[in-house]
């Protein structure tokens, strides 16, 4: 890890994320509708498509798993594939996270991974998600949230883990940490996440309530720093991302890893232990039925 100009202080190899692919369609390269030149190339995957503008240094991430951008294990590893490609491309200096899933930006950990399925499959999935959140959290370049939907828990985790958020103006559109309601708790690195976003007091009231604010309650509590009209996110995300870019990357990027690291640490010196708790927690007969339950209610909710 690299620490002086041109900073890299994201954790590599962590995990080998392609060892996880299931039948994705990775590094595809294809030029954007009406575009020509490489800052034009749309590259990505099936599941998350990213728009690079070479002459901005700016690239468009949208995550692409409909209906609800559920994090999928193929999810996660496509997502941190398009991120170590981004990190390493020297072109780029900030991200801009958004959703291709209407009404949706992400509906957290897809909860069939966790369902029915065996402790092996379960420190699989959580060991990926900790993946993500480690490069995101400590990533080098600036990620800004577009958040163009909903954004319940694992979804808030993604936003969290960004450097800044701005939320369309949409009552439908909340966001925030609801684990309790399903029974599940927080680990501790995404308490800390919060802790470190709205304050302590904020945190403990939000986790403990399972709280999802609406817009205007987001902003208030410090959840997210913009709430603009549906129309704007994209180009408040733009106006944000200039106004982090701005900032030389060095000095950034090394007050960025002052603030975050031991939070980061934290989980590095306790992976293992923190998987084996997850599969432990999850695999039990009690939460697997009230994991069911609400997968259950979710879908006769329909229509
Ligand atoms: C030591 C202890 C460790 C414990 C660790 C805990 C780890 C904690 C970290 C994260 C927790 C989570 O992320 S759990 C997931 C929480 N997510 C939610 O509660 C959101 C649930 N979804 C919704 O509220 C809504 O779907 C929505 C608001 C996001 C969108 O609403 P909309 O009306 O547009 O869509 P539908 O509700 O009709 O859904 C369409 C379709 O998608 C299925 N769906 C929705 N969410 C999920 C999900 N998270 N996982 C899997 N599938 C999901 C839903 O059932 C519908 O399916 P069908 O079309 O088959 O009916």
């Amino acid at each position: 890890m690299a620490l002086a100009s041109g900073v890299r202080f994201a954790p590599r190899a962590l995990l080998r994320p392609w060892a996880l692919l299931r039948g994705t369609t990775l590094g595809r390269t294809e030029p954007a509708a009406g575009g020509g030149g490489d800052g034009a190339r749309r590259f990505g995957s099936q599941r998350v498509l990213v728009e690079p503008d070479a002459a901005s240094g700016v690239a468009v991430m949208k995550l692409r798993n409909p209906p609800v951008n559920a994090l999928s294990l193929e999810l996660l590893t496509e997502l941190v594939i398009s991120l170590e490609k981004l990190e390493n491309d020297k072109t780029f200096r900030g991200i801009i996270l958004t959703s291709d899933c209407p009404r949706v930006f992400c509906a957290g950990l897809d909860l069939t991974e966790i369902c029915g399925r065996n402790p092996a499959h379960c420190a699989e999935y959580w060991k990926a998600m900790q993946e993500l959140w480690l490069r995101m959290y400590l990533s080098s370049l600036v990620l800004v949230a577009a958040i163009n939907g909903a954004c319940p828990a694992g979804g808030c985790i993604i936003a969290l883990s960004c450097d800044c958020r701005v939320l369309a103006d949409n009552p439908k559109y909340r966001i925030g940490l609801n684990e309790t309601l399903l029974g599940i708790i927080a680990p501790f690195w995404l308490k800390d996440t919060y802790v470190n976003t709205i304050g302590h007091r904020a945190s403990e009231q939000a986790l403990q309530l399972g709280s999802l604010f609406p817009p205007a309650e987001a902003l208030q509590v410090g959840l997210v720093d913009q709430v603009v009209p549906e129309d704007q996110v994209q180009s408040t995300a733009l106006s944000e991302m200039a106004r982090w870019l701005a900032v030389p990357d060095h000095a950034r990027q090394l007050t960025k890893n002052m603030m975050r690291k031991a939070t980061a640490d934290r989980l590095l010196r306790q992976r293992d232990a923190d998987t084996q708790n997850f599969v432990s927690f999850v695999c039990r007969d009690s939460i697997q039925k009230s994991l069911q339950a609400y997968l259950e209610k979710l879908r006769q909710r329909k229509g």
